[in-house]
């Protein structure tokens, strides 16, 4: 079939706002936007146009943007970030740490760094009832990164770049169910076709089930730490095509049907501000290895989805309560959503992403263990 030439201008489809109360919108939400005059008046949330074809999207970021980790600015001892909070706790060993005592919006410019090197360190901080509006929200994000603006996630209505993560209101798109949950309900990380993928991630959950409804997250440090030095050597320095969560068409054949953004990144990268290895693959989004047969590519990519999802000993599991701010690492871990409530109660959210720097490798590079000097004999 002949190509069918599209002008640009035709090729943003969808522009049809989102239908009035379609969903009941929970009064926490509602209270929490008020003050912080969000206008709801055009309904909620806000769905921007639809890219119909996968070039437009392609070239939303296609080109280098600059990019300085936070955490690398940081005091080493994070002095100012500790110093004023009532208490750090160290949810698991190696994942996930809490900070009490502390408001996000309140930070200072050095605790900002700090943070960044703790969620670096911990892969996931997280902090309780938080008086936060969207904005604000977005404002921390811009200090970790350019805040990724998504070209068809719903978003908090005149604050591109707040992802509205309201699991009902995907449920009214995609059909879920006990059986077959979807979504955010499978391991995956956000947003690993961009050419400069998420770094730090901030969801701030304003309502959530009073049962179930957890989060889970797994580190990448220690998925990488978990493989044989030997088996580190087959896959250090190799590249796989990352592919993006949402579809699109190809202006040349558009009844083939969606295709979607493709990218190659490193399957192990190493953190700028720490400079530690993680493995970065996750079963949602990685597709093969470059330079293997498929067979082979699938074995070993099954292989290291494996390791990173079943060691529940490099995982957090964390259980929500209203007004919580989750902040984690999309270059260092992989992440489940328990849908266990079965969207029986509303549970709502709001997130911002910081995009970081191009993945990169370093075969010199330490692993978190061999960092903090915890490295056994089996380890090295
Ligand atoms: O709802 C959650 O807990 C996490 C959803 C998710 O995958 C995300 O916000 O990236
Ligand atoms: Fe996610």
């Amino acid at each position: 079939m002949a190509p069918i030439a599209v002008p640009i201008t035709e090729s943003i489809v969808d522009t049809v706002q989102p239908k009035k109360d379609t969903l009941p919108l929970p009064d926490a939400v509602r209270a929490r936007f008020e003050k912080a005059n969000i206008d709801l008046s055009n309904g909620y949330p806000y769905r921007p146009a639809k890219p119909l074809y996968l070039d437009d999207v392609y070239n939303i970021r296609d080109t280098d943007r600059p990019y300085v980790d936070a955490g690398s600015r940081a005091d080493k001892d994070k002095t100012a970030l500790f110093s004023a909070a009532k208490e750090v706790k160290h949810l698991t060993s190696h994942i996930g740490t809490e900070i009490v005592g502390l408001q996000l919006k309140d930070l200072t410019d050095q605790q900002k760094d700090e943070l960044g090197l703790l969620i670096a360190e911990r892969s996931v901080v997280f902090f309780r009832d938080q008086d936060i509006s969207p904005q604000e929200q977005k404002k921390l994000g811009e200090w970790y990164g350019e805040v990724e603006v998504h070209p068809q996630a719903p978003c908090v209505p005149g604050v591109p770049g707040t992802t509205v993560i309201w699991p009902a209101l995907q449920a009214t798109e995609v059909t879920a169910s006990f059986r077959q949950t979807g979504g955010a309900s499978r391991w995956h990380t956000d947003l690993v076709h961009e050419r400069q993928p998420a770094g730090v991630t901030h969801l701030h959950n304003d309502v959530v089930p009073k049962i179930g409804g957890d989060t889970l997250w797994a580190s990448g440090y220690a998925a990488y730490e978990k493989l044989s030095p030997e088996f580190r050597k087959i896959i250090d320095g190799r590249e796989a095509i990352y592919r993006s969560a949402h579809g699109y068409l190809s202006r040349e054949n558009p009844e083939a049907g969606p295709k979607f953004i493709e990218r190659v990144h490193p399957i192990v990268r190493v953190h700028p501000a720490t400079g530690w290895k993680a493995l970065w693959v996750n079963r949602a989004y990685t597709v093969r290895i470059l330079g293997l047969d498929k067979p082979e590519s699938d074995v070993i990519l099954g292989y290291l989805f494996d390791v990173y999802e079943k060691n529940v000993d490099i995982q957090v599991r964390f259980k929500w309560t209203p007004r919580t701010s989750a902040l984690w690492d999309n270059r260092l871990t992989i992440h489940n959503a328990s849908w266990d409530y079965e969207g029986n109660e509303p549970r709502h959210g709001t997130r911002v992403t910081a995009l970081a720097e191009k993945p990169y490798f370093q075969k010199d590079a330490p692993t978190r263990r061999q960092a903090l000097g915890l490295a056994g004999p089996e380890d090295v």
